[in-house]
């Protein structure tokens, strides 16, 4: 189901978790809605906390605090399960099936299974039914394990990394498999990744962590108008702190660049141009390393005086 009343895709409240009692929170906090429809973009630094957020939307792992749901299920439950696929980077398959055998264990295990879906995807690959999949390279076990996902016809597919193996002729064509998935049945897809100019024309929905936490989970276009990439003299940029949000800056002798997500009418002698996607979320992320220099630093200072 799409359109206002359709869940959720994924809905969190004071989402926490940590992978062993003493050790720190994975994911902290966590407080955001996906709406149902959308191509999210997941992204974040290495050991933000995308993975931990997958495998606990698709029931792998159990929250420490707090709640996810998915489609307004509880991820791991029968209903969740029958609407929800997830496809983890390690890609579990039987390396002595074979494809065909694969797309059978789909068929017998799906009640919704779409032999015509999975099938295409595989054949797309040139990977031949009758291959064993232990015999396949990373990149075509990528697809096959693929094929599973979307032979399921889920309402709702996650995806940690997905592309990471495949050829970039591979990626383009399972992207648009994936867009057209989207567009005819309104399903819903969250994908991490990390290759950023691949998201810029297929996700509609960012959601960003950082150090565990959520820094944005907002619609692409509502980002890309609210942000614009400022050039000029760097004695502007104090003032324009106090009424926007400088999200990042970079100055090289006189001359500042700033990320900046506007609040009211722009004042100075600026050169504004308008970001692109890519451009918004490696500010964000930039800004996420920025912070966290200035934490460390207080930190040591803390220690030093201590
Ligand atoms: N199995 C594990 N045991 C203990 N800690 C873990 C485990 N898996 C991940 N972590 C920790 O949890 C945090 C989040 O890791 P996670 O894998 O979710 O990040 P990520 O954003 O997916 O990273 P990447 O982009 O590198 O794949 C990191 O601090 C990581 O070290």
């Amino acid at each position: 189901m799409t359109g206002p009343d359709a869940p959720a895709a994924l809905r969190a409240t004071g989402l926490g978790f940590r992978y062993r009692a003493r050790s720190g929170w994975a994911l902290r906090d966590c407080e955001f809605t996906v709406p149902s429809g959308r191509i999210t973009a997941l992204v974040g630094r290495n050991g933000a906390g995308k993975s931990t957020l997958l495998h606990l939307a698709g029931g792998l792992l159990h929250a420490d605090s707090g709640e996810i749901r998915v489609l307004d299920a509880v991820p791991g439950t029968s209903e969740a399960r029958a609407r929800v696929a997830l496809l983890t980077q390690d890609k579990p398959l039987y390396p002595r099936f074979t494809v065909a055998d694969t797309l059978r264990m789909g068929e017998k295990l799906n009640s919704t299974w779409d032999q015509v879906a999975a099938e295409r995807t595989v054949c797309e690959g040139g990977i031949p039914l009758t291959a064993r999949v232990g015999e396949l390279s990373p990149g075509q076990r990528t697809r096959v394990a693929l094929a599973l996902a979307l032979g399921k016809r889920p309402e709702l597919l996650l995806l940690d990394e997905p592309m990471a193996d495949l050829d970039p002729v591979a990626r383009g064509e399972i992207m648009a498999a994936l867009m057209a998935e989207a567009a005819d049945r309104g399903m819903s897809i969250v994908l991490s990744s990390h290759v950023l100019p691949e998201l810029e024309q297929t996700c509609d929905w960012v959601l960003l962590l950082k150090d565990g936490r959520v820094e944005l989970s907002e619609d692409a276009d509502a980002l890309r108008e609210s942000h614009v990439i400022l050039t000029g003299h760097a004695d502007q940029a104090d003032p324009l702190a106090g009424r926007h949000t400088v999200v990042h800056r970079r100055t090289a002798g006189r001359q500042t660049t700033a990320l900046v997500r506007q609040h009211g009418p722009l004042h100075g002698d600026w050169h504004v141009e308008q970001p692109r996607l890519e451009d918004i979320l490696v500010g964000h992320l930039q800004a996420a390393d920025a912070d966290d220099m200035v934490r460390t630093a207080a930190a040591e200072r803390t220690e030093a005086a201590a």
